[in-house]
């Protein structure tokens, strides 16, 4: 077994992310998406409680895209042919991430919903 060094784990990490975002099409979405909302955040001057929800929110899809990324490379390197339990593996991980998008979408409106209305009332 190979051992590293802190640093040296700390960099296959963000070679995990970097591969992610590279050969996955949904992590540059999820990304395109987060990039908008802190923006978003930023422009609106939004409470510490707030960014503390979309930061979870992104994280939370992040890491879920993150591991179904991990589990469909485990399970093309396991089951490369057609096989109940590898599709059974692959659409739960992806159920995984909707579950996490849907409520990132829901927190999204929650958060945002008042303080655009005090903007949109307040004339802009
Ligand atoms: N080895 C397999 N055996 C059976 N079904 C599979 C297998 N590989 C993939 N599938 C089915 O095809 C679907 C798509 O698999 P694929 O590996 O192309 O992922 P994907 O949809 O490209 O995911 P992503 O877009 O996140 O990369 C899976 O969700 C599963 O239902």
């Amino acid at each position: 077994m190979r051992r590293g060094s802190l640093i040296a784990s700390f960099g296959y990490a963000v070679q995990g992310v970097c591969y992610a975002f590279r050969t996955q099409r949904n992590m540059r979405i999820h990304t395109a998406a987060a990039v908008a909302v802190i923006t978003a955040a930023a422009l609106l001057h939004l409470s510490w409680s707030r960014w503390v929800v979309l930061l979870l929110a992104i994280t939370l899809v992040m890491a879920m895209e993150l591991m179904n990324t991990a589990l469909e490379s485990v399970v093309d390197l396991a089951s490369p042919e057609l096989h109940p339990l590898a599709k059974a593996a692959k659409d739960t991980a992806a159920g995984a991430v909707l579950l996490a998008a849907v409520f990132a979408v829901a927190a999204g409106i929650i958060v945002f919903y008042r303080p655009l209305m005090d903007l949109l009332g307040s004339g802009g």
